[in-house]
């Protein structure tokens, strides 16, 4: 939703996302016009951080490549497992650690791994200790102790490309990158590159720029990728969280009352903290 096409509609007032992440809307162009832009936070979050689980254990395991031998026919134990490795005891690093980034971090814990957050706001130091991750003021600090590297912020001004060639050159040689995130947060022909040099050793990921991903877009082709279509918050368990959310706040929107708080996106010209 462009700020051209608000424009258009006249008589618009409230712009809702049947999940989380607002970026299709030109947020300030909407806080500039009086419009309300609301999302269902935290519907689809567990099903996006079991989705990043997943994605780790693919790429550290290599599994992709050895489910391709299965269907073309092949066995070739030793050309699977000179890149296999446990996830036991390698540095985990979200970038952005709200509610996806901590669940993500909660769902670790078990697999004794080393993590770190970076994020704007450190956690309480009480939640800190539950899920024992370490925070990282400094995110160009905390790249080059990662072996696995998850995107977990939303799509802003601050993180629009952000891994460009020079961030991920300050990653460990051989770094594996998840990014359910949003593709816009990678430069795009950076990753390809950095996929093809081995710096990066596996990159994983539903989100594209653009959605949906044309035929040729590099990331299609790059080596060592294990990519999706945007899926993974799209379970049936959260189809059902976030149509019962987006049904919640029409009732609301029609009987004049509030949504819940943490919804709002943009209300009377504000942007939510996270988007600013
Ligand atoms: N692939 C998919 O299907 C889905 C993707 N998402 C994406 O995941 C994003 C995160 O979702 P939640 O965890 O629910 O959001 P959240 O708002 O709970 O957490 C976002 C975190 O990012 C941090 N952050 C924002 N800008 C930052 C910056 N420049 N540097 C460091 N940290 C920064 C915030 O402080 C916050 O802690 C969404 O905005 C959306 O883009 C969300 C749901 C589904």
């Amino acid at each position: 939703m462009s700020r051209q096409k608000g424009s258009k509609g006249q008589n618009l007032q409230l712009l809702l996302t049947a999940g989380i992440g607002s970026d299709h809307v030109d947020l300030n162009a909407a806080a500039a016009a009086g419009l309300t832009v609301a999302e269902v936070t935290g519907s689809n979050v567990v099903s996006v951080a079991e989705d990043e689980l997943m994605r780790i254990l693919i790429l550290v395991r290599n599994f992709l490549p050895g489910h391709h031998q299965v269907i073309s026919g092949e066995w070739n134990v030793a050309g699977i497992a000179h890149r296999a490795y446990d996830l036991e005891g390698k540095t985990v690093g979200t970038v952005g650690c709200g509610r996806i980034g901590k669940l993500l971090l909660q769902r670790l814990k078990p697999f004794n791994c080393n993590t770190l957050y970076h994020d704007r706001i450190k956690m309480d130091p009480e939640l800190e200790n539950q899920i024992g991750a370490k925070f990282e003021e400094d995110l160009d600090a905390m790249l080059p102790k990662c072996d696995i590297i998850v995107i977990n912020t939303p799509l802003t001004d601050k993180t629009r490309g952000l891994f460009d060639k020079d961030r991920i050159a300050k990653c460990k040689k051989g770094v594996l990158i998840v990014n359910n995130a949003r593709g816009a947060i990678m430069e795009t022909q950076a990753v390809a590159d950095a996929c093809s040099s081995g710096h990066i050793a596996g990159y994983s990921g539903d989100v594209w720029n653009p959605q949906p991903a044309p035929k040729d877009h590099p990331w299609r082709y790059m080596p060592n990728q294990a990519m999706t279509p945007h899926i993974s918050g799209t379970t049936i368990d959260a189809q059902l969280r976030y149509a019962a959310g987006v049904k919640d706040m029409l009732e609301r929107y029609f009987k004049g009352e509030d949504f819940p708080a943490q919804n709002y996106i943009v209300k009377e010209g504000q942007l939510a903290s996270q988007y600013r």
